[in-house]
């Protein structure tokens, strides 16, 4: 018999992660980006056939790809070496040379529509408005733009148009929690929700007439629902709530009449089919735990992008909105069978104030398990840890490490005052709902007090560092992957168009001087006694290269044991695969080396 060896560490990294995809009009072509050849490009899939060909050689992160009507063009956005700085172009259907539309260097572009006859480009820019963005209307054909929108007083964005262009939405970001919109109708501005005074979300939008729009909204409630806007009379009506968790992303079938609905529940989304004609909504089965994208086609037919713990991104289709999903992408763990992968169970524990709190627990297969638990606080920090494929995660376990990430306070998925607990207090209770998290695997018996291990990125990269200098005890070593370290430089170092929101999502440098200190990891560094990893891209305008290049410093100072890998071509992520397979080696490598005695 042939038997075959334990997966090397790069099989967990040979998996596909898919950024964004498209449908053409006729249904009979879909373009999505990925690093299936090592770098971000998009590919092509001559629908109903499904063998991808490549269409773009730019090896860079793809922000966008939308497909004119008439499917002659599709205006395609990719950043530089992790920049975030997205430039817009338009790429014939059979790819090849991309031409420049709108690029500038050093500003941000965001695509936001293309009119039915694929004549002008609407976008948010940075350009001539860093703080606040300005939007315009370009004439692809005239070469020759109008601005729409002036941005201000947070970050404004172009949201919808209506489908004869004679209303524009827009939403301004004052906070993550308080985000507002309006529409642009006759040269007058009106706002989507009425004025009671108190902050609360718009997100997604979608005009289904000239007169009428549906909105997604938390005003006047915990949880975001379904409203409707009646144009025409300015009027406002609350429609529906997601009958489990809060919805995120809504997709209009206007041949159809119909809204699909994606909703949130805290570690996994849900899909809902809304009938505008019978006002009935109804819960859709779906082959995926998280999704990604839903795109609706011209057929009804719903594509969707998504993935499970077990399975990376993965693109379905469901013909006429109903029957089978059928799989457009298989993209596994090549050589690695789904069964022997990990899929964790959702625990729940009080924290110290009494708040529940939902975390992943990933359990290391019996036959593997080395004992070890990684304890990882996620990013964002208003975002949250899902039932999603993470290819470092499968790795670990494979090791034997078991993981557990909780959902702490501030997470997204749980309603609106539960997200707000992180404004203003980085530090103290979603750090202490952290520490819970690992008293309580201590007192179930599911870790070993001395064998715990710490690691997060960004915000999770904070917390790591932030733990480690306030609870160094509980920890064997400590990794901090583009994490903030010091609050009152990371307030001042973030992309402009952050800037408005700073006040309200971290505080004031200088009248919370006191919170700021207690809550800045690098007022720590003489507890900071683990030893230490630190992973940095260098183009991250994020958090920025100087917040990892202070605390490794410091710590030097002081003969702390930390190594340090900075990646000169990477951003607030990976987008190469080597840089990928690199630096995942690394963080095995170090765990392996404070593990093995
Ligand atoms: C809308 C928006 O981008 N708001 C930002 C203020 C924001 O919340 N950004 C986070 C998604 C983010 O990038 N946070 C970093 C610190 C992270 O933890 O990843």
């Amino acid at each position: 018999m042939i038997s075959f060896q334990k997966p090397k560490a790069e099989q967990f990294f040979q998996t596909t992660v898919i950024q964004q995809f498209a449908v053409n009009a006729e249904e009979s072509q879909l373009m999505f980006s990925s690093n299936m050849n090592g770098a971000f490009n998009i590919w092509g899939m001559d629908l109903p056939h499904t063998f991808p060909y490549p269409l773009t050689f730019i090896n860079q992160n793809c922000h966008g790809i939308h497909y004119a009507e008439n499917s002659d063009f599709a205006v395609v956005s990719f950043d530089e070496n992790g920049d975030e700085n997205s430039q817009l172009y338009a790429m014939p259907p059979e790819g090849g040379q991309l031409v420049p539309l709108r690029t500038e260097e050093g500003e941000r572009h965001f695509f936001g529509s293309l009119s039915e006859d694929g004549k002008r480009l609407y976008y948010t820019t940075t350009r001539d408005n860093a703080t606040f963005l300005n939007t315009y209307c370009y004439d692809l054909e005239n070469d020759t733009e109008k601005k729409l929108i002036e941005g201000s007083g947070g970050a404004t964005y172009f949201a919808a148009r209506s489908p004869e262009e004679q209303t524009i939405a827009f939403i301004r970001h004052f906070a993550n929690t308080y985000v507002l919109g309006y529409l642009l109708k006759g040269g007058k501005e009106v706002q989507l929700t009425p004025d009671n005074g108190e902050q609360h979300t718009v997100s997604d939008m979608a005009f289904t007439g000239e007169k009428d729009m549906y909105l997604l909204t938390n005003y006047g409630e915990d949880f975001t629902y379904l409203a409707h806007f009646d144009v025409e009379n300015e009027q406002f009506t609350k429609v529906i709530n997601a009958p489990e968790g809060e919805f995120s992303s809504l997709h209009f079938d206007k041949d159809r009449k119909k809204l699909y609905l994606s909703a949130s529940l805290g570690v996994e989304d849900l899909l809902y089919v809304y009938s505008l004609e019978g006002k009935t909504l109804d819960n859709m089965e779906t082959p995926v735990d998280v999704i990604e994208q839903i795109t609706i086609g011209k057929s009804g037919a719903v594509y969707l992008m998504g993935r499970r713990a077990v399975e990376p991104f993965n693109i379905f289709k469901l013909a006429d909105g109903a029957g089978d999903w059928e799989r457009l992408t298989s993209f596994k763990v090549p050589g690695i069978a789904e069964e022997s992968l990990v899929d964790p169970d959702v625990i729940r524990y009080p924290s110290y104030d009494g708040l529940e709190i939902e975390a992943l627990y990933f359990k290391a297969k019996p036959e593997v398990e080395n004992g070890y638990l990684i304890h990882w606080p996620h990013g964002g920090p208003q975002a949250s840890e899902r039932k999603m494929f993470r290819a470092l995660f499968q790795l670990l376990l494979n090791r034997g490490y078991s993981i557990i990430a909780p959902n702490f306070r501030g997470s997204t998925g749980y309603g609106l005052s539960f997200m707000k607990m992180v404004e203003g207090d980085w530090g103290y209770g979603p750090r202490l709902d952290n520490v819970k998290a690992i008293d309580y695997m201590i007192e179930q018996g599911y870790a070993d007090k001395d064998k715990i291990l710490l690691m997060g990125g960004s915000y999770g990269g904070y917390m790591a560092l932030l733990l480690h200098g306030r609870h160094a005890d509980y920890y064997k070593a400590v990794v901090d992957i583009f994490g903030v370290s010091n609050l009152f430089s990371f307030v001042e170092s973030v992309p402009e168009h952050w800037k408005p929101v700073m006040k309200q999502w971290v505080g004031d440098p200088e009248t919370d001087k006191a919170k700021f200190t207690e809550d800045t990891p690098i007022t720590y560094l003489d507890s900071m006694t683990k030893p230490m990893l630190v992973i940095q891209g260098a183009n991250d305008p994020r958090v920025v290269k100087a917040e990892s290049d202070q605390i490794v410093e410091a710590l030097k100072e002081k003969g702390a044991a930390v190594e340090y890998i900075v990646l000169e071509d990477e951003g607030h992520g990976f987008s190469k695969k080597e840089n990928e397979i690199n630096v995942y080696k690394s963080v095995l490598a170090f765990f392996e080396k404070y593990t093995k005695n």
